[in-house]
């Protein structure tokens, strides 16, 4: 290894909503954070004080080389990126330039300073509408959109650059990521809501009249799309087990990030009206392009190689800690 442990850990995207909350688990566990963000949809009020943050492009080599040996990088987590899937078919090369150029300019940063040690953020978009469950890592990738390859461009991208270099890393594919910090520390803060739960906690909080099923159709119990919803902060303690597993000497990685167990649009609206204990405005609208019946992930994987228990594993908290959120956003 070339770098110690307990070496200072790189965010870029830290500003953002997962990356925020990756750095609250890093600092909750007394690890040194620098964040390098653009803030292009990120905000400088979700890192936790005391936090550097470097305000920049993940792309500027120059600028990743002055970070690196400022602050004594050992492992890079990489969050730095858009998002957003219908965009990415609107706009194919702005997300082939901010997600896999610019992870490309990142890379070879890291290979040319030593920095041996590289988490990155996929997704269940790799898998693209894979007609089995629950999705394990042998499933076929095969994305439908910009975003998807965009992402999986870069996970090869890693898996060739570990094979010829002295860098290791762990590529971890998230499944549906939502809630927000328990203490109420972070939160999901997007423009652009897209995401169930989000919108759902916009429209209890008044931001929106209703919301719209789409699709009520689909070949799942009840009609509607089933997904496997991740809370926040699981989903950042796993990027901490990440960190000890490269750490203590792992191999590298694919794995997929979820409970392995799948909820429905209905069934998710269903706990928002529990929670809040009133009727959720909503109607059943047409299905949305390009989304899969139902995405249950495979867990085997990660149980077995990460030492990650998860904590929050329970949807009425997923939900709870949203509202709480967004109730905070526009108190
Ligand atoms: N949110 C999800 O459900 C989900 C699911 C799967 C994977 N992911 C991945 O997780 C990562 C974080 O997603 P998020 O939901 O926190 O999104 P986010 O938009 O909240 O965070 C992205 C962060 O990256 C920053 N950024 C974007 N481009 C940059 C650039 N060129 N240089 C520097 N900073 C830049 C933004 O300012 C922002 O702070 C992304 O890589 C995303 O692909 C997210
Ligand atoms: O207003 C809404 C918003 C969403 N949905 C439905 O709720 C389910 C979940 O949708 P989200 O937009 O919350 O999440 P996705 O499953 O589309 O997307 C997630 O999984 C993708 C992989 O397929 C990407 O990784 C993406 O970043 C991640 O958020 C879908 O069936 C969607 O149709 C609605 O019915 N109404």
């Amino acid at each position: 290894m070339t770098t110690s442990d307990n070496a200072t850990v790189l965010v870029t995207g830290g500003a953002g909503y997962i990356g925020s909350h990756v750095v609250l688990a890093l600092r909750d566990q007394g690890r040194a954070v620098v964040v390098l963000d653009d803030l292009s949809t990120g905000r400088r009020s979700a890192l936790p004080e005391g936090v550097p943050l470097v305000e920049g492009d993940v792309g500027d080599k120059a600028l990743l080389a002055e970070t690196f040996a400022r602050h004594g990088i050992g492992t890079v987590m990489h969050f730095a990126g858009s998002i957003v899937v219908p965009e990415s078919v609107e706009r194919p090369l702005a997300y082939y330039r901010n997600n896999t150029v610019k992870s490309h300019a990142l890379v070879e940063a890291c290979v040319e300073a030593g920095i041996g040690r590289f988490i990155f953020s996929s997704t269940a978009a790799v898998y693209g509408m894979p007609d089995r469950l629950p999705i394990d890592e042998q499933t076929p990738t095969s994305p439908i959109n910009p975003y998807g390859s965009s992402k999986l461009m870069t996970e090869w991208m890693l898996r060739d650059t570990a094979a010829a270099h002295d860098l290791r890393y762990v590529a971890l594919r998230y499944f549906n990521v939502a809630g927000a910090d328990p203490q109420g520390r972070s939160g999901q803060v997007s423009k652009v809501a897209t995401h169930l739960i989000k919108i759902a906690a916009q429209t209890v909080t008044g931001q929106r009249a209703e919301l719209q099923i789409f699709g009520d159709d689909y070949d799942t119990a009840d009609g509607t799309c089933v997904r496997d919803y991740i809370h926040v902060s699981d989903l950042a303690d796993a990027h901490v087990a990440a960190l000890r597993h490269l750490e203590a000497g792992g191999v590298s990685e694919v794995m997929n990030c979820g409970y392995g167990r799948g909820y429905s649009v209905r069934e998710v609206l269903a706990m928002v009206e529990r929670v809040t204990g009133k009727p959720l405005p909503m109607r059943i609208g047409p299905r949305r392009a390009g989304d899969p019946p139902a995405l249950v992930a495979g867990v085997e994987r990660i149980g077995r190689t990460l030492d990650w228990t998860p904590r929050h594993a329970d949807l009425e908290t997923i939900v709870a800690s949203a509202l709480s959120w967004e109730e905070r956003l526009v108190r």
